[in-house]
């Protein structure tokens, strides 16, 4: 997969070089490539972005130089497929575990960060000819700008390519994989600090410890998250 991201703070995303992504990066399974959206200004101040028509506070990004990168960013895709082109945004439909299971599956993605009030509404429009358009929202609340959403949608979406989580199994029996919270987790000492290990799971009856497990799971996405048991 190829992967995009345009910021004005290109150094936010250092931190998907470690680890993980890295490994990924280095064995081929991610080309993450991210881009200074001022790379496609052209005047001595390298603006970027400028008041809003209308009026009202804070500034809005400028079309010209979103326009210039993605007619470079997808056009340097050539004849593939076209890329979902992403815009982390609070006023996008929720991103779920879902949602980057589906992304997931697409070969090139592009992360657009805005940055001040948002991006001209026309870099949507003009977006939607060059790929398939997602605004996507972490959640209810409201960061400066896109990139550190996008770091976080970047990494749900790429622990879920083949190959890049060293043992695929570990991707199952997580919180929101089968629409429920996950299990409580335990490991050695048996008892620490007077607190000992469910007896079930130190019974090695294998059949007991999953219905153990999945009632765990029932109950806690009951007392924490009422909401996933209604779908
Ligand atoms: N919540 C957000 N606030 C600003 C930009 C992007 C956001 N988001 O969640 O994608």
């Amino acid at each position: 997969m190829r992967i995009d991201v345009v910021s004005i703070f290109p150094s936010y995303f250092d931190g998907l070089t470690l680890s993980l992504l890295g490994r990924a990066q280095e064995s081929g399974l991610i080309d993450l490539r991210v881009h200074d959206l001022r790379e496609w200004t052209h005047d001595r101040h390298r603006t970027v972005d400028d008041t809003p028509y209308g009026g009202g506070a804070g500034m809005v990004m400028k079309p010209e130089p979103w326009g210039e990168a993605l007619d470079a960013l997808v056009a340097a895709d050539g004849a593939a497929a076209r890329p979902t082109i992403v815009f982390p945004s609070p006023a996008g439909e929720v991103f779920t575990q879902a949602t980057a299971r589906t992304l997931a599956e697409h070969d090139h993605l592009v992360f657009g960060c805005g940055r001040y009030e948002g991006i001209d509404e026309r870099v949507f429009d003009y977006a939607a000819e060059l790929g398939d358009v997602r605004l996507l929202s972490l959640g209810d609340y409201v960061l400066n700008g896109g990139e550190v959403a996008t770091m976080a949608m970047v990494e749900a979406i790429g622990r879920l390519i083949p190959g890049v989580v060293g043992n695929p199994d570990s991707l199952v029996e997580e919180s929101h994989e089968d629409g429920l919270l996950e299990y409580p987790s335990y490991t050695k000492p048996s008892v620490w600090r007077d607190r000992a290990v469910p007896e079930i799971l130190l019974s090695g009856d294998h059949g007991r410890i999953a219905r153990w497990r999945r009632e765990q799971q029932v109950e806690r996405t009951a007392a924490r998250r009422p909401d996933l048991l209604d779908g």
